[in-house]
């Protein structure tokens, strides 16, 4: 049997509980991703996109249901211990990389997340900055001229990509994409979903994507989900997903 990355089982999150606020943000969704599922995520304001990924990331709890990341119930681990399993990637460049460091220090401190500070501390190896240099220069932006710079002298576009990097680096079984190329500018937008697009591929990664762009919910990933009032509203895959027109999203969003 093929193990899930992901299964989010009756997920439901109500704020404000027994007060005037009460609200149900999420209501009873669930969600299996199988392995290499690239699932692209639309909806409009308010729908519960970022909800969904937060209760994922565990920065938000759920008032019931259960989630499994791979083989491992984490339904009740906090996001940092859940970090283990998941990588999230925000829409500002600023989050995700730590601005007086440089390209390669991040990227070590990444790769050695979670392990033992002795380990943590080993230096950086000609091999391991051999092995940065080549991967950077898959992001096809500069960035692997730039290894010495601090990241907060990077770009915009290029500091997005080595928060891309860093987040697959350790190959999590779920990777979350959160409006990651919308902060930049067309141009640059395009360059980073498309190379996003060829690593998620060449990795075999997991990956979920809250977009706003209709052609890119299209053009990318192998399932699309919509979600509207705190539910999955739509799910489609394979060759329906692959048949779905902008007009066709359009007509669904003008219709609910
Ligand atoms: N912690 C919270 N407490 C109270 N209400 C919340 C909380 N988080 C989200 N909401 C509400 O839940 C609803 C869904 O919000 P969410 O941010 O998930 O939408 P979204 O689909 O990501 O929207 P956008 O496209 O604008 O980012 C909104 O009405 C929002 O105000």
């Amino acid at each position: 049997m093929v193990e899930t990355k992901l299964r989010l089982d009756h997920a439901t999150v109500i704020v404000n509980q027994g007060q005037p606020g009460e609200k149900t943000i999420l209501d009873d969704v669930s969600l299996t991703l199988m392995p290499e599922d690239f699932v692209t995520v639309l909806g409009s304001n308010g729908a519960g996109k970022s909800t969904l990924f937060n209760v994922i990331a565990g920065s938000l709890p759920l008032t019931s249901g259960s989630l499994f990341l791979g083989e491992h119930d984490v339904t009740h681990l906090n996001e940092a211990q859940r970090t283990k399993f998941l990588a999230r990637v925000f829409q500002d460049p600023k989050l995700g990389t730590a601005p007086r460091m440089t390209v390669v220090e991040n990227m070590l401190l990444a790769e050695r997340r979670g392990l033992r500070r002795r380990l943590k501390n080993r230096g950086l190896t000609e091999a391991k900055r051999a092995e940065y240099a080549k991967v950077t220069a898959t992001m096809g932006n500069g960035l692997s001229d730039r290894l010495d710079m601090a990241a907060g002298d990077l770009s915009g576009g290029q500091r997005q990509a080595l928060s891309f990097l860093m987040a697959t680096q350790l190959r999590p079984e779920v990777l979350l994409l959160d409006e990651h190329t919308a902060a930049l500018d067309p141009k640059t937008s395009t360059q980073l979903m498309q190379v996003s697009d060829r690593r998620i591929h060449e990795e075999k990664l997991t990956a979920l994507m809250i977009t706003h762009h209709l052609e890119d919910a299209i053009e990318y990933g192998n399932r699309l989900i919509i979600m509207s009032e705190g539910k999955i509203s739509l799910d489609v895959s394979g060759e329906e997903k692959k048949k779905l027109t902008v007009t066709d999203l359009l007509n669904y969003f003008n219709r609910y």
